[in-house]
């Protein structure tokens, strides 16, 4: 880990990440190698299943010369290995693509762990959210095979542990010369000890193998660093969420997105889950069909159920603006972000009016989309592209110089600062911000 965390319990929680000072937004947390990973072909439905992980994992934990993964997966279950965790300290994103490998099967963490600056609290560590009868305290004694990490075991690290990804950072990979981006599933000890928000202060990515996490809020000392454990269900009202997560990984989430859901007038909230679930079960399904068959006019009909419930959401929304702030506003948006996201994509596709309303139309539909992700979704991928996207909107439109122009340059500068940093050698910075361009439009629809 990259900076001062401490490795503490969390009431509810198990472990945790919190900021020993306080942490600026931007700033570097992690910089982590994987025990294991494995990698797939880029196409998403081919991500490596993370089963398959359970057999490379009790081989990396039960690995004689690997001490360092043997320690960080036993601190990991047990959570009471007295000596320090050895982790990474991998300070910048050229030397990690310099280390990450890129081979295709399964890699072990050999090196590079040295330099820990984390100071794990070990007195009141304890394995955390299964019940594991072969579970011993470090007062045992440690015979040499009690040490060693069974199926049994490993299969439930990597059910509440493993993470797993369709690709790396995209731009990271161009700009480093990978030749395509894989899917990845593995594990990664050090990152593993992060908790989930629905609204969390730090975003996290690949670069080869290396797990990057950095904060994209001002964080204070003590508070708790989290990250999301959702991808794109995210854009999902809170009993969505947290029916996946309970699934998934067997936790209720109340984190601060989830409690202002459920403190939302209930009228309000009833409609938004009626609003997500038309827009998921009915309306994307048809949209998607619709493009597929170049089919203009079931298109325009998608369009138009689109954006009648744009606007009685909208209106609700204005009903209760007395009882809700500016942002509160933009994270009950974020559970229909599909809503607005096909309105954009139905606008570029089926402009209407004149090319110049149509334009603005877009503008209009990428800002949205941008507010919500820059409240609920800081840093993220997919953040950065729709501010590239509406770089290149407000120059085409108002062109170069206008203050559009220059206010969405700030704004995708921002973005980009959020996931990458402010401390990239300006010739990296540009080649990272022209691949994000070019990402995005093949990407984004
Ligand atoms: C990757 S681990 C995170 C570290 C874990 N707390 C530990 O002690 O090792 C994932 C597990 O942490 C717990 N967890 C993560 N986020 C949580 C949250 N927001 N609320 C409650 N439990 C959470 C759940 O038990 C989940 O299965």
């Amino acid at each position: 880990m990259v900076g001062e965390l401490i490795c503490a319990m969390m009431e509810g929680k198990g472990r945790g990440v919190i900021a020993r000072h306080s942490i600026a937004a931007s700033d570097l947390l992690l910089c982590a190698r994987p025990a294991v990973v494995l990698e797939g072909p880029p196409d998403p439905e081919g991500a490596p299943d993370a089963a398959r992980l359970v057999p490379a994992l009790v081989q990396a934990a039960n690995a004689q010369d690997v001490p360092q993964i043997r320690a960080a997966l036993q601190y990991l279950y047990h959570g009471t290995d007295a000596s320090r965790l050895q982790l990474p300290d991998i300070r910048t994103m050229m030397n990690l693509a310099k280390h990450s490998s890129s081979s295709s099967s399964s890699s072990s963490l050999q090196e590079g762990l040295q330099d820990s600056c984390c100071d794990h609290d070990h007195s009141s560590g304890h394995h955390h959210h299964h019940h594991d009868s072969h579970s011993h305290s470090a007062a045992e004694p440690a015979a040499a095979d009690a040490d060693k990490l069974t199926e049994q075991q490993a299969s439930l690290l990597v059910k509440y542990n493993a993470f797993a990804d369709d690709y790396e950072d995209l731009a990271a990979a161009a700009v480093r010369g990978a030749a395509m981006p894989h899917s990845h599933v593995g594990l990664w000890p050090q990152f593993a000890l992060f908790n989930h928000s629905c609204l969390p202060n730090s975003v996290h990515y690949l670069v080869g193998h290396a797990m990057v996490v950095r904060a994209v809020e001002d964080v204070a000392a003590g508070e708790e660093l989290t990250v999301s454990y959702l991808g794109r269900e995210e854009f999902a009202p809170a009993g969505a969420r947290q029916a996946v997560l309970q699934e998934r990984y067997g936790f209720a989430c109340g984190c601060a997105r989830c409690q202002l859901e459920s403190q939302a007038p209930r009228q309000l909230q009833q409609q938004l889950l009626d609003t997500y679930r038309q827009v998921m079960q009915d309306l994307k399904p048809r949209f998607l069909e619709a493009v597929e068959h170049q089919d203009q006019s079931n298109l325009a009909a998608v369009q138009a159920q689109l954006q009648t419930l744009e606007h009685s959401l909208s209106a609700a929304l204005q009903q209760h603006r007395a009882v809700l702030s500016d942002s509160a506003v933009l994270v009950l948006q974020a559970a229909v972000y599909d809503l607005y996201e096909l309105l954009l994509f139905c606008e570029q596709l089926l402009p209407q009016g004149n090319e110049a309303e149509s334009k603005h139309a877009a503008l209009a539909c990428i800002g949205r989309c941008l507010a919500i992700l820059n409240c609920v979704s800081k840093g993220a991928e997919l953040h950065v592209f729709l501010a590239s996207r509406l770089l290149q909107h407000a120059v085409d439109l108002r062109g170069p110089d206008s203050a559009q122009a220059e206010a969405a340059a700030q704004l995708f500068l921002e973005a980009h600062r959020m996931r990458y940093g402010s401390q990239l050698e300006q010739q990296v910075q540009l080649e990272l911000m022209e691949a994000n361009k070019q990402a995005a439009e093949e990407f984004l629809m």
